[in-house]
This record gives C-alpha cells, sequence and structure tokens, in this order.
C-alpha cells in the first residue's frame, strides 16, 4: 500500500473502515503545502500530476481560511479569544477524499456507520450524489443534508466538544447510498499538534470540568486500537471527568 501514514486514519482507508464495506478514501496529509500534495500525486501517477496538485493544494488552502474564519467565530463568540492563535498554529490539515459505491442486492445501503468525527473540525463537500445524514439532537430523528452547490458543512467534533467543556456538541452522523450511483465526498480536517486544554472561561460552579486536558494524537491512537465506541462516548470514556 502507497498511501500511508503513521497517524491513525491518515492514509488509504479501505472498505470497512468506516463500519461499511461501501467505503473507501485516500488522505493526504499536511495538504495545505504543495510539496506535500505533490508527493501524494506522484504515489498515484509515475511521473506526477501538476492539475490535481494545484488543485488539491489551492481546494486545501481555500477550506483552510474557511476552518481559520470559523473557528476564530467560534472562539471570539465564546470570549475566549485570547486562545485562538495559539490553537491555530497548532494545528495540521488533512484532506480525506472518498468514494463510496452503491449497494449491491442484498448488501445493506450503510455507507459509513453511525459515528461522531474525531478530529479538531471538519469541513465536509460532495460531488451530486447525497446520502449524508445527520442524527437530531436527542432523539432518534434523522435528516438528510443537503449540500447547496458551493456551500460546505462544517462539522463539530468530539475533540471539539472536550474543549468546549460540552457546550458544542458533534453531531452523530452516517453516510446512507440508496442511489446506483457512486458518492464522492471531500473532507478537511484539523488535528491539534499537542494537549487541548479546556478553557478555565469554561469551567464553573454550573459547569464543573467535563474532560481532563488530553492529546489529541494519543486519542486517535487510542481510538484506532480500541473502537469500541464510534460516537462521543468515545471521548467520554478517553479523558471524561
Ligand atoms: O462522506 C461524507 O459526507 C461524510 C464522511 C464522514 O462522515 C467522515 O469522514 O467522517
Ligand atoms: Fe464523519
Amino acid at each position: 500500500m502507497k498511501n500511508t501514514s503513521d497517524k491513525p486514519f491518515h492514509g488509504y482507508l479501505g472498505p470497512s473502515s468506516l463500519g461499511s464495506p461501501l467505503y473507501e478514501s485516500f488522505g493526504i496529509e499536511y495538504c495545505t503545502s504543495y510539496d506535500d500534495v505533490q508527493s501524494f500525486a506522484n504515489l498515484m501517477w509515475p511521473s506526477g500530476n501538476g492539475n490535481f496538485s494545484k488543485t488539491m493544494h489551492s481546494y486545501a488552502n481555500l477550506v483552510s481560511q474557511l476552518d481559520n474564519m470559523v473557528m476564530k467565530m467560534v472562539f471570539e463568540s465564546y470570549g475566549v479569544e485570547k486562545y485562538y492563535e495559539s490553537h491555530n498554529e497548532s494545528i495540521s490539515y488533512l484532506l480525506k477524499v472518498m468514494k463510496y459505491r452503491p449497494a449491491k442486492a442484498g448488501e445493506s445501503n450503510l455507507g459509513a456507520a453511525i459515528h461522531t468525527d474525531k478530529p479538531f473540525l471538519t469541513i465536509l463537500n460532495q460531488n451530486q450524489v447525497g446520502g449524508l445524514e445527520v442524527q437530531i439532537k436527542d432523539s432518534d430523528e434523522w435528516v438528510a443534508v443537503e449540500f447547496l452547490p458551493s456551500s460546505f458543512v462544517v462539522m463539530a467534533t468530539d475533540p471539539f466538544m472536550a474543549w468546549s467543556n460540552g457546550r458544542l456538541r458533534a453531531p452523530r452522523h452516517r453516510v446512507v447510498m440508496n442511489g446506483k450511483e457512486d458518492r464522492h465526498s471531500i473532507a478537511l480536517s484539523t488535528f491539534k499538534n499537542g494537549t487541548v486544554e479546556i478553557p478555565e472561561e469554561f469551567i464553573d460552579d454550573e459547569h464543573p470540568l467535563r474532560f481532563k486536558p488530553f492529546d489529541h494524537f494519543k486519542y486517535l491512537e487510542s481510538f484506532a486500537k480500541n473502537p469500541t465506541y464510534l460516537d462521543e462516548r468515545a471521548i467520554i470514556s478517553f479523558c471524561g471527568v
């Protein structure tokens, strides 16, 4: 296998990785750096692929700006903007390109099992084939996510929920393949290098500390080794108080 990484879930993920045989993805690590996108392209095309590299690099950089804007707005809206710069300096970006094939006769049409995301933030886009569904908070109701043209879905995650001491919620979601066409989606994810600290501003008598500080990549490693829960219970059992 060529697209490998020493970090969990950062390289190629074969069928069954997201709990479904329909799913497959490649991972482009450090995708905001042209050299790193080019190294990925060189793995796939022996003589490189300039168009691919330029497009992916430019996509990653544009969407990383969206990530920065969203994060800044969240930090500001909670009155903890003084932590934004150090957060921003300590993140790395992963671009994941995903493919879901339609289910064969007799096969389940679940493209990705119910889960919450493990990066710090995920920003999604897809081709014209839908299938992403999000569970309404505290209910059994699922809604199909509609991607309007040139719109993005921004998904909060387990680590983001822990950082906010439970104020933000990581939505449970899944992919359901109903049609006969392949679905392609693309995710820009951020990961924090080092420890995620819960800002003291989030802790008071009414909101006692719910999550201990944790190392983001250690959380990923622990989850990869022992994925008992795919949803937010994974982080609660890892560093919940
Ligand atoms: O393909 C999608 O729209 C969602 C993928 C997803 O949930 C994930 O990669 O965590
Ligand atoms: Fe997800």
